[in-house]
């Protein structure tokens, strides 16, 4: 029968690689997610399964890892560069490396030299609930992602015998911040309400020292309530977007805190309101 193996590649896809470059009390970050595929002398496993020219995806991505803690990220172009060379110059039976990046941007939370807004993907959110004699204004936010690169930890938890979490005194912090809060009156300035609150949970995020996300996402409602009389209740959700050290040991390399696997799921979703205590009822419809 004529059939053959057509154009074929193969690779690890969406490693997500966060760098982290201590100057001091300055943090510097790269986020990128990087896709690897590979092509060459692929036909044997394909029609007989015969391994003998394959190099893993895991030790693609184990060496996308490596290679950011030998040499840096200068750029994304000069990164992808570096590992397409080699895979190529180090593999003979890989002819074609094709090394696609994607580099997420993020600005500095000035409140300090450890945290990071990512740029342009939040969306702002209003709600109103109105019936005869009454009107409920919930404002809000979503997907404001925020990282702090230390000042924070995660210790004294619960052990039982399915614990494996080791304890952590200094971890990178990342969430996206999902945030809705409760106007007490049906007029009032949005704008600027909405620009202070946002402000308000911001710095907040920055600037506390976290002992877990819940004491942070605790911190982050209460400062907005003390600080905008107009509002009587902040509910948050925030996803942990957990950052693994990469173990780099296995290639002869240390890892001082700089390479991290960014990890999407899946993650702690940490969730809470705070609240006046003499916050009118409001029916739960107001809330998305
Ligand atoms: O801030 C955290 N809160 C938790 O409840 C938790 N659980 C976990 O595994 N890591 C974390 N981190």
């Amino acid at each position: 029968m004529g059939i053959v193996l057509g154009p074929n590649r193969y690779g690890k896809a969406e490693t997500r690689l966060v760098r982290v470059v201590r100057d001091g009390e300055t943090h510097h970050l790269k986020d990128l997610n990087v896709s690897v595929a590979l092509s060459g002398e692929m036909t044997e496993v394909h029609l007989s399964g015969d391994n003998a020219a394959v190099l893993p995806t895991d030790t693609q991505k184990n060496t996308v890892f490596a290679l950011a803690r030998k040499h840096g990220i200068g750029s994304a172009e000069a990164f992808a560069l570096l590992l397409a060379r080699h895979f190529v110059t180090a593999r003979p039976t890989v002819h074609r490396a094709v090394v696609t990046v994607e580099e997420y941007a993020w600005d500095r939370v000035p409140v300090t030299g450890h945290s990071f807004v990512r740029r342009g993907q939040e969306v702002r959110t209003a709600r109103v609930l109105h019936e005869a004699g009454r009107t409920h204004v919930v404002s809000g936010l979503r997907d404001l992602t925020v990282l702090n690169s230390t000042a924070s930890e995660f210790r004294g938890f619960v052990r039982d015998e399915y614990t494996t979490l080791a304890e952590t005194g200094d971890r990178v912090l990342a969430t996206d911040v999902r945030a809705e809060w409760r106007h007490r009156d049906a007029d009032g300035d949005w704008e600027s309400s909405y620009a202070e609150t946002r402000r308000i949970l911001l710095e907040t995020f920055a600037g506390t020292y976290s002992r877990s996300l819940q004491q942070t996402l605790y911190t982050m409602g209460r400062r907005v309530l003390e600080e905008r009389p107009e509002l009587c209740e902040v509910r948050l959700a925030m996803p942990n977007k957990h950052h693994f050290a990469v173990d780099l040991e296995p290639f002869g390399l240390d890892n001082p805190g700089e390479i991290f696997f960014a990890a999407d799921r899946p993650y702690g979703l940490i969730e809470g309101a705070v609240l006046r205590d003499d916050a009118p009822a409001a029916d739960e419809e107001v809330w998305s």
